[in-house]
């Protein structure tokens, strides 16, 4: 388990993370997301202890980093930034971290192992493609066999098949009822990794519940109706008490019933249905719905990027309709 309680770091002027509190709990792969510059590194360097906090504190299973005797044997870490010593072999510079950490050489070999790089454990890292560093950060996380995980990226670099195995081996290690908490900018990754979420923007805590909860709460699910009879569907709907909205493609759009409700209705009235789909946001959608107000860097382009926020049920507090999203000019930024 990791706690994070109140945790702050501040920059100079910048406030980088901003009284954060969460907690990363055991058995369930938990994602860390946020847009850029959110935090999140600065996050995860002063869980390792890699910067020291402007206040709060970070517990990993009760104590702070620095009280863990050998720390890799309770929290392994991949982080975007890993570095390896190049001169060396992949198999050197993890017996290296290994012998700081009293963790025998033979499990050293079972790593390599374990993410495929057995075949290069003698070659020097130095000439290693960001996938294999990639896999040789994720053995040094392993080699302690510890009960909390931390990946920033992970799939960063990885093709199709790594990016399988990292999102099974993240899966099962936390089957096995280890604290596994990931960062990744993929969302498609995440939706099929993570079971929990915390969210986070311009350094403040903006959510922390599971993943399906969060896309439900963030994300407006509807049907679509496709029919040749068109005109007469929608008079059948508003007669119903359903509103419809017509798509550009010309399909109608229902909020608020579900597919069983419009399909019986159609059939009741005798009209031909081409398409009666429920629709469902993204996690990528509901992400930048969430997101939207703290986004720190906005891209300056005319923005085509699907449908538009509607209103958004927070946690607690309703948040602002339509706030700007990535490629959307502010406001305030004029022309
Ligand atoms: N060493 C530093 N000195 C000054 N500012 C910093 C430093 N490190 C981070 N920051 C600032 O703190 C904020 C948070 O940065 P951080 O790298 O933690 O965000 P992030 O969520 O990991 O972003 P990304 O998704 O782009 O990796 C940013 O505004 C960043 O510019």
């Amino acid at each position: 388990m990791i706690e994070i309680e109140r945790l702050t770091k501040r920059y100079g002027r910048k406030l980088a993370v901003d009284d954060l509190s969460f907690q990363v709990r055991p058995g369930v792969v938990t994602g860390f997301l946020g847009p850029n510059g959110a935090g999140k590194s600065t996050t995860m360097r002063m869980m390792l202890d890699l910067d020291n906090p402007t206040g709060g504190s970070v517990r990993i299973d009760g104590k702070h980093y620095r009280e863990l005797a050998e720390p890799l044997k309770h929290i392994g870490a991949l982080l975007e930034a890993k570095s390896m010593h190049g001169g060396r072999t992949a198999y050197n510079n993890l017996l290296c971290l290994a012998q700081s950490n009293r963790i025998p050489a033979s499990r050293v070999s079972e790593v390599l192992e374990m993410v495929g790089l057995t075949a290069v454990a003698k070659k020097k890292t130095k000439g290693f493609s960001l996938g294999m560093g990639q896999r040789l950060g994720i053995a040094s996380a392993l080699l302690g066999d510890p009960e909390i995980l931390m990946f920033d990226e992970p799939v960063n670099g990885l093709d199709p098949e790594g990016i399988h195995w990292i999102r099974n081996l993240m899966k099962a290690l936390a089957h096995e009822g280890r604290t596994v908490f990931v960062s990744s900018h993929l969302m498609s990754e995440m939706a099929l990794t993570a079971d929990h979420l915390i969210v986070i923007g311009q350094g403040r805590l903006l959510a922390d519940t599971s993943m399906a909860d969060f896309i439900h709460e963030n994300s407006r699910s509807f049907a679509r109706l496709r029919s040749p009879d068109r005109e007469r569907l929608r008079d059948v709907l508003h007669a119903a008490g359903f509103t419809a909205v017509e798509a550009a493609d010309g399909v109608l759009e229902i909020d608020g019933a579900t597919t069983e409700e419009l399909g019986e209705l159609a059939a009741r009235e005798g009209i031909v249905l081409h398409e009666l789909s429920a629709q469902r946001a993204s996690l990528e959608e509901a992400f930048m719905r969430m997101t939207a107000q703290s986004v720190e860097y906005h891209a300056h382009s005319n923005g085509a990027h699907g449908p538009g926020p509607g209103p958004v049920q927070g946690w607690g507090q309703p948040q602002p309709a339509a706030g700007p999203r990535w490629g959307e000019r502010r406001p305030d930024e004029g022309a």
